[in-house]
């Protein structure tokens, strides 16, 4: 379902300031594979999810999603394979469009641009319907504007709406990280059942190593652009924090990042 080849990046190369972000990165993720994604800071996480969702080009390697090539493809043709969910609960929503308008946008996502929203009797019921699952109440407030709710509402409002298309690939950049302990939770349950409903590939960076081990069937843990950890199925299941600190402490230099919550 999606496969990196190679995948080389550095930013200012030759320079004071080159940052290797990405080294000889190969991974590949099965279809409805639920893979989260730890490491030390810099380790190049995010800049793995900025690949596949065509926001950085490598400098080599190539990006496969869903057997097509997508390495050049610009991240608005790409938008409809990929969803993503940011950290920052203002990101995923327009704060000043409703509810309802802004699952409508969400729809659209990859088609061609235009402004009517297109709101139909039959739409609103499905709108009503896709909130439901979310049991947070927000199917009777469709007229409501987005702004008014709480992260943790824009949060799950926002995984909804990256997997309205049925992406092909699922990103979720450390997406529960600004939320308090509670409402964290909630998204973090939300995820799960969304990605085993809708049988989503996904791809899920984390800084909370009890969420890693948690949810997924692969964990892979990165340091300095590397994958030097992949584990799965039993195996994963099978580990602790400790196992992960403990595979920390192996490498040379490295250390956990400093935002890493151990549950
Ligand atoms: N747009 C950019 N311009 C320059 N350097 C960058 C850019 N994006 C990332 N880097 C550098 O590439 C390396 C990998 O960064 P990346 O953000 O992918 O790491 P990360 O694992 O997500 O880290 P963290 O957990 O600290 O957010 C770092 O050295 C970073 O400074």
């Amino acid at each position: 379902m999606l496969r990196l080849n190679n995948v080389n990046k550095t930013f200012f190369p030759n320079s004071i300031n080159e940052r290797i972000a990405l080294a000889d990165v190969n991974l590949e993720l099965d279809n409805g594979d639920f893979v989260t994604v730890i490491g030390s800071n810099g380790a190049g996480k995010s800049t793995v999810l900025n690949t596949i969702a065509g926001k950085i080009n490598p400098d080599t390697g190539t990006v496969e999603i869903a057997g097509r090539n997508v390495t050049r493809m610009k991240d608005f043709k790409r938008a409809k394979y990929v969803g993503r969910v940011f950290q920052d609960p203002m990101a995923g929503t327009a704060p000043d469009l409703t509810i309802e308008q802004n699952m409508a946008l969400a729809e659209r996502r990859g088609m061609r641009r235009g402004l009517a929203f297109g709101i139909t009797k039959a739409k609103r019921r499905r709108f009503a319907e896709e909130l439901e699952v979310l049991e947070l109440g927000l199917e009777r407030r469709l007229s409501a504007k987005v702004g008014l709710l709480s992260g943790g509402q824009r949060q799950a409002l926002s995984l909804l709406m990256a997997t309205f298309s049925k992406p092909k690939i699922l990103l979720l950049d450390e997406h529960t990280a600004a939320l308090d302990p509670e409402r964290a939770r909630l998204v973090t349950h939300l995820t799960k059942k969304v990605v085993e409903e809708q049988e989503l590939t996904t791809l899920m960076v984390t800084h909370n190593m009890g969420q890693a081990l948690e949810v997924g069937n692969r964990l892979i843990m990165m340091h300095e652009g590397r994958i030097i950890l992949d584990v799965s199925g039993a195996e994963k299941e099978a580990m602790g924090v400790e196992d992960l600190l403990a595979q920390f402490s192996r490498i040379k230099d490295a250390a956990v990042s400093d935002r890493t919550l151990l549950q």
